[in-house]
């Protein structure tokens, strides 16, 4: 049975958490005064299903069931999350707890999305305070996963390890903010930097763009990568972290910021800076800047993925657990029918597989076809423990077919066969399709090597066992189709 989740307003942060929810197959019930929130949110939907699920290396789970309701006691009904995202003004919000305290669960985790305002004054005047917590997100909320998860010691520890529990199996990345403060960590800094900007383009020294270009050439993606602290650490050479402070301490008496004061939003420069945005960007609806936003956010996370580092590191312990929820093989003892092709890829293709010509690139069909045979590799017991006892498999010979177009989102499989596998050889036969269409072949020799010598070296003997298994019971099906063709053989 699906989990159910309650988003009460459903604008441009509920919208995003409503997919988040969606996406990992939760149930979603909401709630939202406004005549045009589905639409609003339908198209929020349409964003996060063309980029969230290529976040992914694995399928993502069936997508739950979304429902309007017309009041909030229908909405919180079954609801075991609670995600509060209404405009942020606190007596609003506390006008809300105190309609939806009286209809829901009351082991519901209430969760607000409140950028500044302090859990303790969320808690203030609702009917159970205990209930209540600041899950902070970061938009777009279906593809960043931090959510700074601020409680107080009104709520227990059991409700504050399964709000985590919760937000970690939705793949975000719960950052426990242990004393409460004014807008929380994030947007302290957030703040920061926009007084900063705002004067810049009050005192004519940058325009709105030159701004936005001295973040993303430069600071901006190494913070993605580092935050601030490593990447000063880094900057202050072998000497470290006291050398940097030494170094650049005095700045800070110098005027480099007018951090302390706010330039007064005076219509001239609410005028200046809606110019300026507006001839930067104003070719581009906002679903368009959002399309533009999203894609390169999944290129970025997706480099990280392959570091394994950061988000990226959060988003593979995600692609883990999902992969193990969908049952997929990980050892041959985990093999119910040994007969039939082995599922070693499921997954959505994502926004950095796709070429000029509008598909999947040829790359990436080898890109998916190697993970499907890393896959099998993993699956006969050649894993990471194995191989860093020195043995492994190195490919030795590729064929690959495309035989059917494949497009952005669309979910992928690998069926794998093995062939032949004898002493130090094995021989398989990888198809990739969506649905039922086959997309593309690729055959494979793989040859079973020595790290250290560099040269054959027969399996072990989990590994050939395994392997004999997987080859006799596959021996009944059919020679594939295409099997030893030749490049130029004729079709
Ligand atoms: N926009 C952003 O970048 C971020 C906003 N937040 C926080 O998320 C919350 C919502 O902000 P946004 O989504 O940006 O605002 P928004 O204005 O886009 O959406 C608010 C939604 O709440 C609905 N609403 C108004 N009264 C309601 C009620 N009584 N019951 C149910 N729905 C009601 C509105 O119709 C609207 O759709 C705020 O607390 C904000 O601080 C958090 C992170 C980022
Ligand atoms: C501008 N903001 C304070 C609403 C920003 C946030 O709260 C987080 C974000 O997504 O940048």
């Amino acid at each position: 049975m699906s989990n159910t989740a309650a988003i009460i307003g459903g604008g441009v942060i509920g919208g995003g958490w409503a997919a988040r929810f969606l996406l990992n197959g939760w149930d979603v019930r909401v709630f939202d005064p406004d005549p045009e929130a589905q639409r609003k949110i339908g198209e929020v939907l349409d964003n996060a299903r063309r980029s969230m699920p290529g976040l992914s290396d694995t399928a993502l789970p069936q997508e739950g069931r979304l429902s309007f309701h017309d009041t909030m006691s229908e909405a919180v009904q079954g609801a075991e999350w609670i995600q509060e995202s209404v405009p942020e003004r606190l007596e609003l919000k506390h006008k809300v707890y105190q309609t939806l305290q009286a209809d829901c669960s009351e082991t519901a985790v209430i969760g607000s999305s409140t950028s500044g305002f302090k859990p303790s004054e969320l808690q203030d005047c609702a009917t159970r305070p205990e209930q209540i917590v600041v899950t902070h997100p970061f938009n777009p909320v279906y593809l960043l996963p931090l959510i700074e998860l601020v409680p107080t010691e009104k709520n227990s520890a059991d409700l504050i390890a399964r709000a985590k529990a919760t937000l970690t199996a939705l793949g975000m990345y719960p950052l426990h903010v242990k004393k409460e403060i004014d807008a929380h960590i994030a947007d302290r800094f957030l703040e920061a930097v926009w007084r900063e900007a705002l004067w810049l383009v009050k005192d004519g020294i940058a325009t709105t763009e030159e701004i936005d270009e001295a973040i993303r050439m430069g600071f901006g993606i190494r913070w993605a990568q580092m935050g601030l602290f490593e990447t000063y650490r880094v900057a202050g050479g072998e000497a470290g972290m006291k050398h940097f402070m030494a170094q650049f301490g005095p700045c800070l008496k110098w005027p480099w910021t007018k951090l302390m004061d706010v330039p007064e939003f005076t219509d001239e420069l609410v005028d200046l800076i809606a110019g300026q945005s507006d001839a930067q960007s104003g070719q581009h609806s906002i679903r368009e800047l959002e399309r533009i936003r999203d894609n390169n956010l999944v290129s970025m996370m997706r480099a990280l993925k392959a570091q394994n580092w950061g988000a990226g590191a959060v988003m593979n312990a995600h692609d883990v657990r999902l992969s193990a929820e969908a049952g997929m093989v990980r050892h041959a003892s985990d093999i119910t029918d040994a007969t039939q092709p082995i599922t070693t890829v499921r997954r959505a293709v994502p926004v950095d597989w796709l070429d000029y010509n509008g598909h999947m690139t040829e790359s990436r069909y080898l890109h998916a076809f190697a993970d499907a045979s890393d896959r099998l590799m993993e699956i006969i017991g050649c894993d990471q423990d194995y191989i860093a006892t020195g043995g492994s498999f190195f490919t030795a010979e590729t064929h690959i077919r495309h035989i059917d177009e494949t497009h952005l989102g669309a979910r992928i499989e690998v069926h794998t066969r093995v062939l032949m596998a004898e002493g130090k050889k094995m021989h398989l036969w990888h198809e990739m399709y969506a649905g039922d269409t086959l997309l593309a072949t690729a055959e494979h020799i793989l040859i079973h090597v020595s790290l250290e010598t560099r040269r054959p070296a027969p399996f072990s003997p989990e590994i050939a066992a395994n392997l004999e298994m997987i080859c006799k019971a596959q021996s009944g099906l059919e020679a594939p189709e295409g099997v030893g063709r030749y490049v130029g053989a004729p079709r």
